[in-house]
């Protein structure tokens, strides 16, 4: 079966956007031509996408989300988490093991597989736990989880507490070519706070969460990863502190690298209206000294990728109030035209930069075939309409969960269609 893409607006090597022609075979890129192609007859095992002067960009990778089967249902499953990826633009996602059970066993790693390919929509890429049960007492059977299929080890949702553990966890991972991928939050730095330190929290009488929380087991973290050589990666970085440690730590050769979320390069906690839950998220809304060292570092290439944390909550579970309610908010549906309206539109970043971050330096990072629009590259495919301006409405998500705290935000740069192997997997006009 074959497919062409006409009309496609390809970013070329320059970081111009050039007319061309993308023509698939079997799931894969076959070749790329000038030209927005010929008006040509529909023969019968032929599929013709007009792109019409949209943009076309290697399928989006979001290396952080959560879609919670097995065990929490209610707030997501791997279907309707696939499906709003690819509603997103994302053609491959990485999902976190802080599922119920966890993601600790080579058998839980294969159901999340198995459940994926059912859905039939996007490259789902599972994380295995460090620990068993997420509960930072015993290391899981690393051997085994990677030869089920786990791409990295990581215990997402909280921090390692222990320091030795942490260690033997590096050295097992470096040992078999493994990343380690780290939620750094020090407890007892935490206890029970729901928003970070600052006016917010002072205002609402809130504890906050200080940004050393963070930095502490980025530091300690970085320092393990330098005497075990492993390649580290922090999770949703958010605070001037770690970028500061990351920046130095790159610049003396260790192997660590970071990811940042749409909402921390956004969002600073003076931007929180009010004690509502779709505003809570771990790590929280930090002060705008910190979403200006975020974006620098992202700008530097201190921070490599872009990543969602596309982390679904029920409504009933989100009306707890800031104190009860969960962390999280949902990703994949706005981070594209949330990062283009806010940073290519007003002419802060090239689209080029943008499209990157999401695509060719996911792959790189954690050395995917993924993410490059050229002949022999998977056919995973994305077609941006960067005209389209409409309103963030939570009620026309694909995913189950409605929690955002941009409801009602005017963004342009919507996907319009989601191309994964080969095939058509979303479409607005579907
Ligand atoms: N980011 C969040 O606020 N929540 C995540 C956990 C996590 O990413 O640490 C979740 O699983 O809900
Ligand atoms: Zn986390
Ligand atoms: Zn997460």
């Amino acid at each position: 079966m074959q497919l062409i893409i006409r009309n496609a607006n390809v970013l070329n090597e320059n970081g111009q956007l050039e007319l061309k022609t993308i023509y698939v075979q079997n799931g894969v890129i076959d070749k790329v031509e000038d030209g927005a192609g010929a008006d040509m007859s529909v023969e019968a095992d032929i599929k013709v996408i007009d792109a019409n002067g949209k943009l076309v960009t290697p399928g989006l990778i979001d290396m952080h989300v959560h879609l919670r089967e097995p065990g929490f249902e209610h707030k997501e499953t791997i279907e309707t988490g696939s499906r709003s990826a690819a509603k997103g633009g994302f053609t491959t996602i990485a999902c976190m093991p802080n599922t119920r059970p966890i993601t600790d066993s080579a058998e839980m790693v294969k159901l999340v597989q198995e459940k994926a390919k059912e859905a039939g929509l996007v490259n789902v890429l599972p994380y295995a736990a460090i620990t068993k049960g997420e509960l930072g007492r015993e290391l899981t059977d690393f051997a085994a989880l990677k030869e089920a299929g786990a791409i990295g080890f990581t215990d997402d949702g909280v921090g390692v507490q222990n320091a030795q553990m942490m260690k033997d966890a590096m050295r097992k991972a470096t040992s078999m070519g493994m990343p380690v991928i780290a939620h750094c939050e020090d407890d007892s730095l935490v206890e029970g706070a729901p928003v970070a330190e600052g006016e917010f929290a002072r205002k609402h009488g809130f504890k906050g969460i200080p940004n050393e929380s963070e930095a502490i087991h980025v530091g300690r973290d970085i320092l393990l990863a330098e005497a075990t050589g492993v390649h580290y990666h922090v999770c949703h970085v958010s605070t001037e502190q770690s970028i500061r440690l990351i920046r130095q730590a790159k610049e003396i050769g260790i192997n660590v690298t970071t990811e940042i979320c749409p909402h921390h390069l956004i969002l600073s906690e003076e931007d929180i209206p009010g004690p509502d839950a779709n505003w809570k998220m771990n790590p929280p809304l930090r002060s705008k000294r910190d979403v200006d060292a975020c974006i620098a570092a992202l700008e530097d290439g201190t921070i490599d990728i872009i990543v969602t944390d596309h982390a679904p909550h029920s409504e009933e579970e989100k009306a707890k109030g800031m104190l009860q309610a969960p962390f999280g908010i949902v990703g994949f549906e706005t981070a594209f035209p949330l990062l283009y309206t806010k940073f290519v539109a007003t002419g802060r970043w090239s689209l080029e930069m943008l499209v990157k971050r999401m695509t060719a330096d996911p792959a790189r990072v954690f050395g995917l075939s993924a993410g490059k629009l050229a002949p022999g590259a998977p056919a995973d495919l994305t077609v941006i309409d960067l005209e389209q301006e409409r309103s963030v409405d939570p009620k026309t998500f694909a995913s189950k969960g409605r929690n955002t705290p941009f409801t009602g935000w005017k963004l342009k740069g919507w996907p319009t269609d989601t191309i994964v192997g080969g095939k058509l997997v979303w479409s607005e006009t579907l």
